[in-house]
């Protein structure tokens, strides 16, 4: 595995160094070892799997608050999409500022998304399915969620939106007196 740091700190692009052969290709895809040098100590404590059948489709931007944050990994492992994280942390140098980019079957990338991110993607093919792993249970009282299109941060989507989650319309647009998560 390489642990490319994203411009955000903290978070990073992880690539896989299969091992190729006629038969098809291994890869190990979580070591905790080498997760403890860029500071993942903590337990995944559970392991989503979604499917998204329309190009275009957005989920997000979601996150959990405090004492529920969690740090997420996500895989994609059909179809492409386009990822997007935002920076929450109070006090951060890039609180506000977002991060995008493709994860795909082909390219078999994940991110590492830390404790303080809010995250979300846009579909790029028809049936899209993502892999999430969790450090936190799932804990409705805990979530958020902002709007995919805050003016406030002004996320590049790739493609016209074709269809949110009723929840995902109503999430509120940032105010300039928020102070983060
Ligand atoms: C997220 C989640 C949802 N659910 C339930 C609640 C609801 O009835 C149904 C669908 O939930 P949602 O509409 O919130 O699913 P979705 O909009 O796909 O939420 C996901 O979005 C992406 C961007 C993430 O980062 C994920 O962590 C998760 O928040 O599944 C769980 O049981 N466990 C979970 O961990």
């Amino acid at each position: 595995m390489n642990f490319t740091p994203t411009p955000l700190s903290s978070s990073y692009l992880i690539d896989l160094n299969p091992f190729q052969d006629e038969r098809g290709w291994f890869a190990r895809y979580f070591s905790k070892d080498l997760f403890e040098q860029i500071g993942h100590t903590k337990e995944w404590v559970q392991m989503n799997h979604s499917v998204t059948y329309k190009k275009g489709t957005i989920r997000g931007m979601h996150f959990q608050v405090k004492p529920y944050r969690e740090v997420k990994m996500v895989r994609c492992i059909a179809g492409s999409v386009y990822d997007v994280i935002v920076d929450l942390r109070e006090g951060s140098p890039t609180f506000l500022q977002w991060y995008g980019v493709e994860l795909s079957a082909a390219n078999r990338r994940m991110l590492y998304i830390p404790e303080g991110f809010a995250h979300g993607f846009q579909c790029l093919a028809d049936n899209c399915e993502l892999l999430y792993h969790h450090t936190e249970f799932y804990t409705p009282a805990a979530e958020a969620g902002l709007r995919y299109n805050d003016p406030l941060l002004n996320i590049a989507w790739p493609l016209p939106v074709t269809l949110l989650s009723p929840r995902d319309e109503k999430h509120p647009y940032l105010t300039e007196d928020f102070k983060g998560i």
